[in-house]
């Protein structure tokens, strides 16, 4: 059947994207979460490197304001030799402090040394001379920066690793301070790029993806720097693949349930069809009977037929899930004969006994529709013996998308004799104005609306509606799915006629019925009165 193959089709494509978006899903979050994860890194390389900035700033302060207050004009005066030595010893993060002259140190707490500084390298926005990259000859290959205080002349000397060797860092990453104002840097392990003030503006704190790897900025509150740190494209993918590897399985295990779920429901699908034709043919169909109940004097009056199948197997499968797939395949009307059949070979006693008793049948859309409907329904009531008012249709709201056709079978059916009963009313398809141009008998109100009776739900005041709009309209009601003595003492008290539920009984096989029955009449009035 072209419908049925492409609803497998579409299933199996369904199955395709079960596969693929948790896959898919996994890869996206591996790639994000190492984005995420390596901005973390990076803002928190920059606020350690900022932190040691500001411990060096404080101890140079410190010298630059002893020094200052010196003993002796000379700068290299024995005392004042003393008092660098003193104020080395004290400070943990200076290498060595010093005089500077005509571009020389020319002592410091090692005594009169004369080392070469060369040209300063830049002069900060708060005045300090700045030599970077020196290499101290008794410390080959260091590199080190010397901050020379202009109006004094004296200086300190600071190791590069002191600022910028934390534990965390890592020599393949880009990371630094950065003078604000000069656009120079102080210490770094590869240079600052321009192009990142474009993202930087003026904030003092940042974390953005430039396209070739993360950065970090955290600018100081107390001083003209601002340490960076940033981590290449090349290492974000190393750790995405870190972070796929633990995502990755997750996905795939989430894939592999979805493509379950999706396979059986293409097996139940592709399946089920073929097993209801053989059931037709094979008889595993059967009905049970739910008495439906007068609410006020808790008479049985009725019973709806409710189809049950049992495979060979032995296995049941719900109305739920058969009669969707069996309305789907253009089955349902092969399965409602079969339904009239039983009918009439498990109620022709009961019915013909008891005129005033009636069992319901659910019909579906297509029945509804189909033109011989009242010729089938009065085939079984003749071959029966019983009276056409003895078979009640409860017709699924669906029939209203088939406005025109359902009115005229209605019409037919109401004029045969039959009552017919508006099912599962608000649960979906229903409009008000279908309900004006309908001519129906009686409205049963689904259970999904009784079982909100004394919940205080949002959607319990809607059986008030239901039930003022059937009175306007003059429709008699059945609630179904009646389950507490509250739900049947709401009901009657708001002039619900008919109830049917599990607080009166469960569906029953139609000998259990006929003994109930029985055994509820009253003496006065034996059965066949
Ligand atoms: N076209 C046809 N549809 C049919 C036929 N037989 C059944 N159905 C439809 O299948 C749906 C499920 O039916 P079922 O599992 O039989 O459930 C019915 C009752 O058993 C259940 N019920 C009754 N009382 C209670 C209760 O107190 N609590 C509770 N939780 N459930 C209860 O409700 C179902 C009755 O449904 P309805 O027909 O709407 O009155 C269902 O939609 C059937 O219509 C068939 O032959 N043809």
């Amino acid at each position: 059947m072209p419908s049925m193959r492409r609803r497998v089709v579409i299933l199996y494509s369904i199955g395709l994207a079960a596969i693929m978006v948790p896959i898919l899903a996994a890869i996206l979050l591996a790639a994000y979460m190492s984005v995420d994860r390596q901005r973390d890194r990076a803002s928190a390389m920059a606020a350690d490197i900022l932190h040691r900035s500001h411990k060096v700033s404080d101890q140079l302060a410190h010298v630059f304001a002893e020094l200052s207050t010196r003993q002796t004009p000379e700068p290299c005066a024995e005392p004042n030799l003393n008092l660098m030595r003193k104020l080395v010893i004290q400070s943990n993060l200076l290498l060595d402090v010093g005089y500077v002259a005509d571009e020389q140190l020319v002592c410091s707490s090692f005594g009169s040394i004369g080392y070469r500084l060369g040209p300063k390298s830049y002069v900060s926005a708060a005045g300090y001379n700045i030599w970077t990259q020196f290499e101290h000859p008794l410390l080959p290959g260091s590199r080190l920066v010397v901050t020379g205080d202009a109006k004094t002349g004296f200086a300190a000397l600071v190791h590069e690793g002191t600022v910028l060797d934390g534990a965390a860092l890592d020599k393949k990453l880009t990371y630094g301070v950065l003078g604000v104002g000069r656009r120079k840097e102080i210490f770094h392990n590869g240079l600052f790029d321009p192009l990142w003030f474009d993202k930087i503006g003026d904030k003092y704190e940042t974390s953005f993806f430039d396209g070739a790897g993360v950065v970090a900025w955290k600018r100081s509150d107390r001083y003209d720097y601002a340490a960076y740190v940033a981590i290449p494209r090349s290492e974000i993918e190393h750790d995405g693949w870190r972070v796929l590897l633990v995502l990755l399985p997750i996905g795939i295990g989430a894939a592999g349930v979805l493509a379950f779920v999706v396979a059986q429901l293409v097996r139940i699908n592709g399946a089920l069809p073929a097993a209801l034709r053989v059931a037709l043919k094979r008889g595993e169909f059967f009905l049970v009977y739910q008495p439906i109940v007068d609410l006020r004097t808790k008479e049985w009056v009725g019973a709806e037929a409710l189809l049950r199948w049992r495979k060979s197997t032995g296995e049941f499968v719900s109305p739920d899930v058969f009669i969707p797939v069996a309305e789907r395949n253009r089955l349902i009307e092969r399965i409602t004969q079969r339904v009239l059949e039983l009918v009439a070979s498990d109620a022709a006693d009961l019915l013909r006994k008891r005129p005033d008793f009636h069992v319901a049948v659910n019909l579906s859309a297509q029945d509804i529709c189909n033109p011989d409907i009242c010729a089938r329904l009065r085939a079984i009531t003749t071959a029966m013996g019983i009276n056409n008012q003895c078979i009640h249709i409860e017709a699924t709201e669906r029939v209203f998308l088939h406005a025109e056709q359902a009115r005229k079978s209605v019409e037919a059916l109401r004029a045969q004799g039959h009552l017919v009963a508006i099912d599962d009313f608000g649960t979906g398809y229903s409009s008000l104005s279908y309900l004006t141009e309908f001519t129906m008998d009686s409205l049963k109100i689904d259970k999904c609306f009784v079982g909100t009776i004394g919940q205080h739900a949002v959607t319990s005041h809607v059986i008030g509606h239901i039930i003022e709009m059937a009175k306007s309209l003059e429709l008699k009601m059945i609630a179904e799915g009646i389950e507490t003595e509250e739900q049947a003492e709401y009901l009657r008290a708001h002039g619900v006629q008919f109830g049917q539920g599990w607080l009166f009984s469960k569906p029953m096989p139609m000998h259990e019925l006929v003994e109930q029955l029985a055994s509820r009449r009253s003496p006065e009035r034996p059965v066949g009165s």
